[in-house]
């Protein structure tokens, strides 16, 4: 049994009544359920559902979710290498179906590691568009940008940035945008018990004054009749039915719009707000006991008033010449060339994602697809690019099979066995699905799967 918070618990009853308070605390005496999203970039859910070895059940309010058995561990498996899926809490999958971006829009997720949310707009935007995904802290922005490359995607630039700094550049800019805030995560206790120690009302408060500045960047950033999904892990009201009640009140521009709930969804509860304005009830809460997964809360809101606009120029490409080593690999390596805005920080070549304005003094951890490196007279390719295209959008192709025992010898960094005509770069697939790269030779293929991502010990 969970040893809940003393205060928590009280607040909780106080908020919820004691009848339905005993059915919430009672799901901490449950197991969770685990969920993990199918990357439709990639593969459709039937096609995953054909092929997975392990047992799914669908997650009724997420088209491409399914629930998994624990013991199935399908992060272990080649198709999680492959980008085939994210594993995801199943209440986390409801957001940004609530944002719903549609493709060629630009959208901003402003607190985004690890990732889950952004992949999943991603996917939903056809990989087309703009997303530019930000996280101020360095070590997570990078968790997220290896999330963002496994899963394949070409529309995304990973920031690292303050919001105060994002919106100094991006005035008025974003049709949609999504902050899933920091949070007192009291809705994932039993996912991440650690939570529970640093829980307090005053983490509460804290988190609550945090969220609210972020909030007003948000604003800045958000064009008029763009739309802003906010969204927690936690149930305070402070953080969730306050937090917007006090936003829409200090911008009267501002109006709630309703999300589409089903499944054990409910609706916010505006009593539990200052004003009790009864438009609340149009936000989403997620809670243990009426669906199966964690807690959360979801509030989709449009601008009618006008933004200010800065003006932004287009991030222009580089010269044709500079790719000269770039086109060789490409006509080794690839079934066609790539076209569109080229684009080199130091040695490292992006291909940004269409109407990307230029970038300026950003600190910027990945800009589009990353290519690979310009090395002295020769271009090597990056994982992500393996990651990035289809398995016939290559010349070579290492095939291997998730029955067999070689994808796991090449996770580890080891060479492989290879017909002895291929010379050059070779992408390596599961079951058909890209999973990185080696250099054939002679024979063998040399192998080029990511030092820091490579599976250690047993095989
Ligand atoms: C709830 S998590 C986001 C989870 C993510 N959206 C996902 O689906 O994987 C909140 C994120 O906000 C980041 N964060 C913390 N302070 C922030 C700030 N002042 N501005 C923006 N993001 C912040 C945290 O580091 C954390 O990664």
């Amino acid at each position: 049994m969970f040893e809940l918070p003393e205060a928590f618990r009280n607040k909780m009853i106080a908020l919820m009544g004691s009848e339905e308070a005993g059915a919430f605390f009672e799901t901490y005496n449950q197991d969770r359920a685990f969920g993990l999203r199918v990357n439709s970039l990639k593969l459709s859910p039937a096609k995953l559902l054909e092929c997975a070895p392990f047992h799914l059940e669908p997650i009724p309010f997420c088209q491409e979710g399914f629930y998994y058995q624990n013991s199935d561990a399908p992060g272990q498996h080649p198709y999680h290498q492959a980008g085939l899926y994210y594993i995801q809490e199943p209440s986390a999958m409801f957001v940004a179906k609530a944002l719903d971006p549609k493709p060629g829009e630009c959208v901003l997720d402003l607190c985004a590691a690890p990732g889950g949310k952004s992949t999943q707009l991603a996917a939903t935007m056809g990989n087309t568009g703009l997303l530019i995904s930000n996280e101020p802290y360095p070590k997570r922005a990078r968790a997220l940008s290896e999330n963002v490359e496994r899963m394949g995607l070409k529309n995304t630039v990973v920031t690292n940035e303050m919001p105060e700094r994002l919106a100094h550049y991006f005035p008025g800019y974003f049709d949609k945008i999504l902050v899933d805030a920091p949070c007192s995560g009291e809705g994932m206790f039993r996912k991440d018990p650690e939570a529970m120690h640093y829980w307090s009302p005053e983490h509460v408060a804290e988190c609550a004054a945090l969220q609210a500045q972020i909030l007003e960047q948000a604003y800045v950033m958000l064009r008029s009749e763009g739309i802003l999904v906010y969204s927690t892990c936690t149930f305070s009201p402070e953080e969730d039915e306050r937090m917007i009640d006090s936003f829409l009140e200090k911008h009267p521009d501002l109006e709630l719009l309703p999300i589409e709930k089903k499944a054990g969804v409910s609706n916010g509860r505006p009593q539990w707000s200052e004003s009790e304005n009864p438009d609340l009830s149009k936000t989403a809460r997620l809670w243990p006991h009426r669906l199966l997964g964690e807690g959360h809360f979801a509030a989709k809101i449009v601008k009618h008033g006008s933004a200010s606009v800065r003006k932004q120029t287009a991030a222009p490409s580089v010269k044709e010449n500079l790719l000269k080593d770039y086109r060789m690999f490409e006509q080794q390596a690839l079934q066609r060339p790539l076209n569109g805005i080229f684009h080199f920080i130091g040695n490292q070549l992006f291909l940004l994602p269409d109407d990307c304005p230029d970038l300026g003094r950003l600190k910027i951890v990945r800009a589009g697809l990353h290519l690979g490196e310009q090395k002295k007279n020769r271009f090597e390719p990056n994982h992500s690019l393996a990651l990035a295209l289809p398995a016939d959008a290559f010349q070579y192709q290492c095939p291997l099979v998730s029955s067999g025992e070689d994808w796991n010898r090449y996770l580890h960094g080891e060479t492989l066995p290879l017909d002895n005509a291929l010379k050059g770069w070779t992408v390596v697939t599961i079951d058909g699905f890209p999973l990185g790269w080696g250099k054939a030779s002679g024979g063998i293929l040399k192998n080029s799967y990511p030092k820091g991502l490579r599976r250690r010990g047993i095989k």
